[in-house]
């Protein structure tokens, strides 16, 4: 390992000095894995130099020109971010670190006699480009176990709210109260060097993933009486806790599907709402806590994750509308209404993609295996078939095809997950995985604030003006 890896992994937290020394060791000397940690401390030189020399290179090399359009129109194609973990192609969806779902699917580690991918080992990939070992990825869920439970004070800020209030709400004031025990936060107002900078937001990215399970099932059985909530088994996956703090954890089916859903909702590169929000939050120095709070804010919106519930909502007043087994024609007619009603058919179009989402699909052949006759899917089958040519015909969407959304409620559904207000909040544990992958890199990095420049419409009319 080269002097400086050493000296920034040194800076990490006490407990993990005893295994600061070079991977090649690890392995012929110590019975452990190779950790997260120590891996990312290995790699961080050699992409400080990758970056440096990429701006060397490209550094003033110009995108093309930007269009007053795109400062009008949500900055629609502005190249404007570094995002490491994914990139989104508009034709074939999204890639983790260069790998399709499919890849994801077949490359990640699984659990014994499981076959959807483990989300431990997305989490690995996207935060190191390579994917881990079973070992490894076994050693990553123990280590969240470990750090699963949150302060009692966060509990009490969940048990005291109204069960009026949006989950998403109260999954934003929990994370934001985490801040209260960030080494990030701590650590600068001890005044860590900016060199140092990734350690603690390690730690702390690693304390946000690992907590959300258990932010997440209390709000589930507060707003939903489901009773006490069980202890994190720290021999199970993530998943397989997840799904037992909501109360589904004896069906394995349920499980997979948990894994399949966090690991494809994870990221999305950086430009959509959550992800840019929690970039930019974090920007500032905000620790992952504070930042990701304000990503689970955006979240939170119609447009963007809560879509999956604006989903199964539609779908459900289109039954209860038209009855559970109507006819393409009445079908045709909802979605007729919804438009003209001047809403949107939630779960289609997308700002960047322009096929199907390949996330849809992955959801769809979930489908097929485990639930091929539960009526809700083939609705959404029915609709898939109906809806891109509505779109077309209406003639605004610039995609008239499914999102991820327009899935996913109906598999949570079939398992008897039907409180549709709580999917958004599986939504914002999976996105965590990206955003902090984002956030420990960023601070790694040394990426700065955050502050493109804006302009007033009448700035714009004179800067135009004066050169005609
Ligand atoms: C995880 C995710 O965030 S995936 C997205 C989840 N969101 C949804 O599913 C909500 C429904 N879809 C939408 O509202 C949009 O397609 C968005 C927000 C996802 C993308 O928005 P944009 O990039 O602005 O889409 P686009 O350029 O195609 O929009 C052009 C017009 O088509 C409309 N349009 C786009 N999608 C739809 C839709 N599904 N239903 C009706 N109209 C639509 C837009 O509202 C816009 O109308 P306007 O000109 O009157 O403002
Ligand atoms: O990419 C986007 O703009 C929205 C999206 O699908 C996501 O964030 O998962």
């Amino acid at each position: 390992m080269a002097a400086s890896a050493r000296s920034l992994l040194a800076a990490s937290r006490p407990s993990l000095l005893r295994t600061a020394f070079p991977a090649a060791r690890l392995s012929s000397t110590s019975s452990k894995p190779v950790t997260l940690k120590e891996r990312l401390a290995e790699l961080i030189p050699a992409e400080l130099e990758n970056v440096k020399q990429a701006r060397a290179l490209h550094g003033k090399k110009s995108f093309g020109p930007v269009i007053v359009d795109q400062l009008y129109g949500g900055m629609r194609g502005l190249p404007a971010l570094i995002w490491d973990g994914s990139v989104l192609d508009a034709e074939e969806g999204i890639r983790f670190r260069g790998k399709t779902i499919p890849e994801c699917q077949e490359l990640l580690p699984k659990a014994p006699g499981g076959s959807e991918p483990l989300p431990e080992g997305l989490f690995w990939l996207l935060v190191t480009g390579e994917i881990p070992t079973q070992e490894q990825v076994a050693e990553l869920s123990k280590d969240w176990a470990a750090r699963s439970a949150i302060p009692e004070f966060v509990e009490e800020i969940l048990d005291r709210c109204p069960p009026t209030l949006h989950p998403m709400s109260q999954f934003s004031l929990a994370v934001t109260a985490l801040n209260h025990n960030s080494a990030f936060a701590k650590a600068y107002q001890d005044g860590i060097s900016k060199k140092e900078y990734w350690g603690p937001t390690f730690e702390d990215s690693m304390d946000l993933i690992a907590k959300l399970p258990n932010i997440a099932g209390r709000i589930y059985r507060n707003v939903f009486g489901q009773g006490k909530l069980p202890a994190i088994d720290a021999s199970k996956d993530y998943s397989a806790n997840l799904a037992t703090l909501l109360g589904f954890g004896d069906n394995d089916a349920f499980v997979e599907l948990l894994r399949l859903y966090l690991t494809i909702h994870s990221d999305h590169e950086g430009g959509n709402v959550s992800a840019h929000t929690g970039k930019l939050v974090g920007s500032a120095l905000s620790d992952p806590f504070l930042a990701y709070a304000a990503a689970l804010n955006g979240l939170a919106g119609p447009l963007h994750g809560l879509a999956n519930q604006e989903v199964l909502i539609w779908l459900r007043k289109m039954q209860g509308k038209i009855g559970e087994d109507a006819s393409d024609e009445a079908v045709k007619e909802y979605i007729w209404s919804t438009l003209k009603g001047g809403q949107v058919v939630p779960g289609y179009g997308h700002a960047v993609l322009r096929k199907t989402d390949p996330r849809y699909t992955a959801q769809r052949e979930f489908a097929l295996k485990h639930l091929p006759d539960d009526k809700m899917f083939k609705l959404v089958g029915q609709i898939y078939n109906l809806v891109p040519d509505i779109l077309l015909e209406a003639g605004k969407a610039k995609n008239p095809w499914p999102n991820v959304d327009a899935h996913s409620g109906v598999l949570l559904t079939h398992y008897g997950l039907t409180q549709m207000q709580f999917y958004t909040v599986l939504f914002g544990v999976s996105r965590a995985f990206g955003v902090a992958a984002q956030l420990i890199w960023d601070r790694a990095l040394g990426a700065p604030l955050e502050r493109p420049k804006s302009y007033s419409t009448a700035a714009i009319k004179k800067i135009f003006q004066d050169k005609q």
